[in-house]
């Protein structure tokens, strides 16, 4: 199998590792290491696991009644199954941004503060105020919202409630965003500016992203991981990938002999 193994330490890094949803076993056996720097993209057919992956990185999955993981799973080398570890402070550190924009029934500027106030991450409220500007600029928010920051989140139009949702994840400078299909709901200019923002923000941030399209993972990300039925088929450079790939399956799957 074409195994990417990242030249520095691995960001994050599954080794044996399996998800069962009750008997059903939803990943078979993932070795896979996630760069830092990198966007990675997971593509494969509908059920395939990519979803499942992306929500053992930051311990989702223990909210789905009957998960079940096993193998190990590390952050920066350390065990994310760990006992001592906080999740709450794991979920800081990988956040996550989901297939549909889900801003809270709250101001736009709340909607940023939210995760800084309840992390204790700003003395006063100029520091608060500092992190929710900084966060909405890095979103590519900030001059759109600016003279509306007390209007509620969800008077946005979908692609500005994404970036909403990406400047509410940056706010409490996490190290890894996990994003699940975060253009499918939305029309293909405020998909190019997001596309262009993950861009932007892979030098900062490690990006691991679920998408059906495979235009979009060739244009955003720099590894690709293929899944098919549970099981990781191949992982590589993104252009490799898409024009030549080790694997037979992954040739079916991109051709669009099946999908
Ligand atoms: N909460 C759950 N309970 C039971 N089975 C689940 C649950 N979530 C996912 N599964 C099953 O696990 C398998 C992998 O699902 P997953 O959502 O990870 O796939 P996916 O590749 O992300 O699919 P899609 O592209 O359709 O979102 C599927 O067979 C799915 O039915």
């Amino acid at each position: 199998m074409n195994q990417y193994i990242p030249k520095g330490t691995a960001k994050v890094s599954a080794r044996g590792l399996d998800v069962f949803y009750g008997d059903k076993q939803a990943l078979h056996h993932i070795d896979l290491d996630i760069a830092a720097g990198e966007v990675t993209a997971l593509i494969g057919p509908s059920g395939c696991g990519k979803s499942t992956f992306l929500r053992c990185i930051n311990r989702m999955n223990d909210l789905v009644e009957g998960a079940r993981v096993s193998g190990t799973l590390t952050l920066d080398g350390n065990d994310i199954h760990d006992r001592r570890l906080d999740v709450v402070q794991l979920r800081a550190r990988v956040g996550m941004v989901f297939q549909k924009p889900n801003p809270f029934p709250k101001s736009i500027y709340e909607n940023v503060a939210y995760g800084p106030r309840i992390h204790g991450l700003a003395r006063d409220r100029a520091e608060l105020d500092e992190i929710v500007m900084n966060s909405l600029e890095k979103a590519g928010l900030l001059a759109e919202v600016e003279s509306r920051l007390s209007e509620s989140g969800t008077s946005l139009s979908g692609g500005q409630q994404q970036r909403l949702c990406i400047a509410r994840a940056i706010a409490v400078n996490p190290e890894v965003i996990l994003m699940d299909e975060p253009c499918s709901a939305l029309d293909p200019i405020a998909t190019a500016k997001v596309e262009e923002l993950i861009d932007e923000l892979r030098d900062n941030y490690t990006i691991v992203i679920v998408t059906h399209s495979m235009q979009q993972a060739a244009r955003v990300s720099q590894r690709t991981a293929f899944f098919h039925l549970g099981k990781l088929i191949e992982v590589g450079g993104t252009e490799e990938i898409f024009t030549n790939p080790c694997e037979p399956l992954t040739q079916g799957y991109i051709t669009g002999r099946f999908g």
